[in-house]
């Protein structure tokens, strides 16, 4: 089927010559390069090797915001420049956690006035075909997936939540302003089943992904509280594989017990995970730290949803 992503990421796989240990959590079906988006690649000549120190950013409060991006690793949404001899501009346009500049398709409709859910459904073909666009949040189980839709809508119970994996279960609508779509999906890697059967995501859901034309991008949800896993790398992977536009959410942001999460703190997984998913794009995707626990990102979020949006809207 003919897709009609209109917000791909540049993607390019580098050839394999890496040897560290990060080459064990490489997944094993990648093509050797993936195609440049137009729109993207004519972006591409903003990247430079300088640096960002978010911590300049006003309103950035979070001492674990404070890290330093190569303009390289940011992602620049469509529209947005970057000069790089005015690294205090850049750095006020860099949502607070994340490496995302804030462009000119953001356009102060990104507050949440009201949210509804509207249906479930198990086959793409069942889903909403008002055209209206659309977000999925996707991630293994337990990730917090219908945790931070409730975040995002500012609702404590619209999507169900469980400490037990595998609570929602089909491909669920929420509209928010009447006028665009959150939707909830069931986890992957769920229960103790074998790794191949861990692997081999439910079809409905890949179907929805390679066929849903009003899909502007996934969420891909990453547990922050724990390493990163080969299993989110494999479907961040097939994501790109698949010219699917993504953003990494780094969720649970908000734990901090050493103990729990072999001692490493969410800043350390997160840029783990970051420098394993770089040897598989050309450009660094959108990434973002959140926390339904204390709303870390949620504002971040819905800037970067409205930007996505808008631009999707006009083109
Ligand atoms: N500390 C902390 N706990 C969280 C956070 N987000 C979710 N949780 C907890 O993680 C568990 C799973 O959350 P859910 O939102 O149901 O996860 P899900 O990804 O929708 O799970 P499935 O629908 O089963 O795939 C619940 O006990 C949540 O309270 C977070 O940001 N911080
Ligand atoms: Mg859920």
């Amino acid at each position: 089927m003919l897709l009609h992503h209109r917000l791909l990421p540049r993607l390019l796989l580098l050839p394999s010559t890496h040897t560290s240990t990060s080459t064990l959590l490489r997944p094993s079906r990648l093509p050797r390069r993936l195609s440049l988006s137009p729109r993207f690649s004519a972006l591409s000549h903003l990247a430079a090797p300088e640096t960002v120190d978010q911590s300049d950013n006003e309103g950035a409060t979070h001492e674990d915001v404070q890290v330093k991006l190569p303009l390289d690793r940011l992602f620049l949404p469509p529209g947005a420049t970057v000069d790089a001899g005015n690294q205090e501009a850049v750095s006020a346009r860099v949502l607070k956690g994340s490496n995302i500049v804030l462009g000119p398709y953001a356009r102060g409709d990104a507050q949440v006035v009201n949210a509804d859910f509207v249906k479930s459904s198990v086959r793409p073909d069942d889903c909403p075909r008002d055209g209206l666009p659309e977000f999925a949040l996707v991630g293994r189980s337990n990730v917090g997936k219908s945790s931070l839709l409730n975040s995002l809508v500012r609702r404590k119970r619209l999507a169900l939540t469980s400490k037990k994996p595998g609570k929602t279960q089909c491909i669920n609508h929420f509209i928010v302003n009447d006028s665009w779509y959150l939707v909830d999906l069931p986890g992957y890697g769920y229960a103790s089943a074998p790794q191949e059967a861990r692997t081999n995501w439910d079809e409905f859901t890949r179907n929805y992904f390679l066929s849903r034309e009003t899909l502007v991008s996934v969420f891909l949800l990453i547990d922050a509280s724990i390493p990163a896993k080969k299993i989110d790398l494999d479907y961040a992977s097939w994501l790109g594989q698949n010219k699917v536009p993504m953003t990494l959410v780094f969720t649970k942001c908000d734990k901090r017990k050493k103990k729990k999460n072999g001692g490493r703190r969410p800043e350390e997984n997160v840029e783990t995970f970051q420098s394993l998913i770089r040897e598989y794009f050309e450009a660094a995707p959108p990434w973002i730290m959140t926390s339904s626990v204390t709303n870390q990102g949620r504002d971040e979020i819905l800037l970067h949803m409205s930007q996505l949006r808008n631009y999707w809207l006009k083109h």
